[in-house]
């Protein structure tokens, strides 16, 4: 950073205590943003830096539901507006004991670059609550979502705010909240929420669209290096909406998928996972240590990383900085070729560094998983116009937004003296078309 860029950094540290994660994604763009800074001289003035890292909304309230003994339980739930300068807010709700408003402030000041860089006129918003869906029934989720929207519903709307899913939030929960939201405001405003089941108004691919997104991804990385996933082995970690979807694209498109993880260790298959078997655990909502009993020469591995595998592709899809630097020395001596982020900042910024000095091809996630909140996008048009797409029609849309933030990323770090860095090009091109935004929108 320049001593400009540090004081703007510490003033933020200063006015935000104990966000760690927010203060960690604040550093990462006011580092590549130096080139910037340099040729463009006025967004300076225009104090647009600090402007950007202040979010225009914040909004913390109480949720209280009974569980099944009708008990009262209390959680504390979150949505923050960062920036509505290219269009509503827009961004996904995370429901996991860890959520803080720093966590939240951190994945809705990334989405700001991401959805800049879908070019589909979104603004940046995050949401969520410390409420752990784990071990909890059916009726207990659907009181908790229900609790939940009784709240946030007064915040957002097809113009204003439109959520989604994250950790712990899927179609099941998105049902819940949308009936809510629909109850209590008595309209059937789809385009409010997005991955939607696909009967009230979800868009075909919604669900599968941030792990076969990230797989484009690398597939375009690759080409510029003149090669293909094509008998590529992959090790991924998680074993979520993200990770899962990933991993099928990834078999499709020729790889071997080693391994995934859960919070509690790694499942690793030398001859490529099942996917149908993963797939039944999962829809039982059983734990990843069931493969090894229908699949035996399968191993899982509790308390473990999938990063000491020997690999040449790795998809981080589980949560932020659970990739670090001696994880990153372990995956470049064992050959690595290519990383995209799954999740949103995975990777610690020493692990970066790691990759970037070994000449790795490493996709930061703003880029890498944007292929969701793009495919929201086009389940927004779709509820708009009362279209529906079919799933071919869908997928070739969100490919070639793929391909094309892809294109804009390397193109951008060219521009800016940073060739071949996607993270300096997904930041540098996010942040201009933002500030043109704010720019044009006038000082407020
Ligand atoms: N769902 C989307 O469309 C979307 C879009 C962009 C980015 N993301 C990001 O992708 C990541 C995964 O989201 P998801 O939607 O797949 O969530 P999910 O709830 O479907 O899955 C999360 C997975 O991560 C695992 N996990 C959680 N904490 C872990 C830990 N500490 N160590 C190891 N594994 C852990 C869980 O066991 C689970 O398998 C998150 O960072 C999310 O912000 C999701």
């Amino acid at each position: 950073m320049t001593p400009d860029t540090a004081r703007i950094h510490d003033e933020i540290v200063r006015r935000n205590p104990a966000e760690p994660e927010f203060h960690q994604a604040v550093a990462e763009v006011l580092g590549s943003l130096e080139p910037v800074l340099a040729r463009h001289a006025h967004l300076r003035e225009l104090r647009l830096l600090e402007r950007l890292c202040e979010p225009e909304r914040q909004v913390m309230f109480r949720v209280v539901w009974t569980d099944d003994h009708g008990v009262p339980r209390l959680n504390r739930g979150y949505r923050v507006g960062f920036s509505s300068a290219l269009g509503p807010y827009k961004g996904g709700l995370r429901f996991h004991p860890s959520v803080t408003l720093g966590t939240v402030k951190f994945l809705a000041f990334e989405q700001i670059f991401k959805n800049a860089l879908t070019g589909l006129g979104l603004g940046a918003g995050k949401g969520g609550a410390d409420f752990d869906p784990a071990g909890r029934s059916d009726g207990e989720v659907m009181r908790f979502c229900q609790a939940y929207m009784t709240e946030l519903y007064r915040h957002i709307g097809p113009h204003t705010d439109i959520p989604a899913g994250d950790i712990g939030v899927g179609t099941r929960e998105l049902g819940y909240l949308f009936g809510q939201y629909k109850r209590i405001t008595n309209r059937f405003d789809a385009g409010t929420l997005t991955g939607k089941a696909h009967t009230i108004g979800g868009s075909h691919v919604r669900t599968e669209a941030t792990g076969y997104g990230v797989t484009y991804f690398l597939e375009a990385m690759l080409a510029t290096r003149g090669d293909t996933l094509d008998g590529k082995t992959a090790v991924l970690s998680g074993s979520g909406n993200v990770a899962t979807h990933a991993a099928a694209k990834l078999h499709d498109l020729g790889a071997t998928v080693l391994a995934c993880s859960d919070s509690t260790g790694t499942l690793h298959d030398p001859s490529g996972l099942r996917l149908d078997v993963l797939h039944e655990i999962k829809t039982a909502r059983r734990k990843l240590d069931a493969y090894p009993e229908l699949v035996p020469h399968a191993r899982f591995l509790p308390g473990t990383t999938p990063w000491d595998i020997p690999c040449d592709i790795a998809v981080p899809a589980a949560t932020q900085n659970e990739l670090d630097e001696s994880d990153a020395i372990a995956l470049t001596k064992n050959g690595l070729r290519a990383l995209a982020e799954g999740a949103n900042m995975p990777c610690t910024p020493a692990a970066i560094d790691v990759f970037r000095d070994a000449g790795i091809a490493f996709a930061p996630g703003k880029a890498a998983n944007a292929g969701g909140v793009a495919t929201s996008a086009l389940e927004m048009r779709q509820n708009a116009s009362r279209e529906r797409w079919d799933f071919p029609t869908t997928d070739q849309h969100l490919a070639t937004i793929m391909r094309e933030i892809h294109d804009t990323c390397l193109t951008t770090a060219d521009e800016h003296d940073r060739p071949g860095d996607y993270t300096a090009g997904a930041n540098i091109a996010g942040f201009l078309t933002v500030a043109d935004a704010m720019t044009t929108l006038g000082i407020a």
